[in-house]
């Protein structure tokens, strides 16, 4: 798949493999990269580690597009309405979108994984420092600039709360379609306990991969029902004109070394 030009800058060498670029990645210091395999009995028990405290305005959904990657429920930031503080950030950040990403079987899909268990699933929450920068596009350029919330699906009962997005994804099939979504409360698709999470320094696991993400992942998954990945798997990667369409299934990223890094955890 090639990824175009505005998205991989030449600093980055990618091998672009179909349908996901997976290979030898060159990154300039490239020591915190993402994802990660997060290996529990490494990880240090941080007691000064806050409670996360996100707060979201569902009034601040705007629309569901899909990218060609995921698909993105996007949020109004510009202003501080949904905001994610606490845990361990220090400034105050503005939630831009969720997404997914997953595979073409329920045996594999997450990003990170838990002592190399993977999961079908993981959402992830993005968001933007408001305390240093303006738009998210600057941000992302920035060390410590994103903080992202991950959280795995697993099979099991259907979730309520999704089924109003499962609903909407046939209306953003194709790639660069886009749909309005309204009132959507992402904290639904938080797990019931957000308290117990790892956290550590890492990258966008998608380009630019630029090193400027908090990842939080959370310890609690949630569960959503075989029939509701599956609408996932009905996406396409590929737009209208396209003759030949291509299942948007496997948008992940493989893991990348620890190269030193110490995931903090907020539970014993
Ligand atoms: C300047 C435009 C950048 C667009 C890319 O934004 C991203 C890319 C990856 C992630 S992820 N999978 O690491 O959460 C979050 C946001
Ligand atoms: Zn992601």
């Amino acid at each position: 798949r090639r990824c175009n030009l505005t998205a991989c800058s030449s600093k980055y060498v990618l091998s672009a493999l179909h349908p996901m670029w997976q290979g030898p990645l060159v990154a300039p210091g490239g020591n915190r990269q993402s994802p990660i395999d997060i290996r529990v009995r490494k990880s240090v028990f941080d007691p000064h580690l806050k409670p996360l405290t996100p707060d979201y305005d569902p009034g601040t959904c705007s629309q569901i597009w899909n990218n060609g990657y995921s698909f993105l429920v996007e949020y109004d930031d510009t202003t501080d309405k949904s905001i994610l503080k606490g845990g361990p950030l220090e400034d105050n950040f503005r939630l831009c979108q969720f997404h997914f990403h997953w595979g073409e079987s329920n045996a594999w899909g997450s990003e990170h994984t838990v002592d190399r268990r993977l999961f079908p699933a993981e959402l992830h929450m993005v968001h933007w420092n408001s305390n240093k920068y303006s738009r998210f596009e600057e941000a992302v350029m920035e060390e410590n600039g994103l903080a992202v919330i991950g959280v795995f699906l697993k099979i099991g009962k259907r979730h309520e709360g999704l089924q109003k997005l499962v609903d909407a994804l046939p209306a953003v099939r194709h790639k660069d379609s886009v749909v309005e979504f309204t009132r959507f409360d992402p904290a639904c698709l938080l797990p019931a306990n957000i308290d117990d999470y790892w956290t550590y320094a890492g990258s966008l696991t998608t380009p630019p991969l630029t090193e400027a993400v908090t990842w939080i992942i959370m310890k609690q998954h949630i569960e959503v029902s075989h029939d509701q990945l599956a609408v996932f798997r009905s996406l396409l990667f590929t737009s209208a004109e396209e003759e030949v369409q291509k299942s948007m299934v496997n948008n992940f990223r493989v893991q990348q070394p620890l190269r030193g890094r110490t995931v903090r955890s907020s539970f014993t």
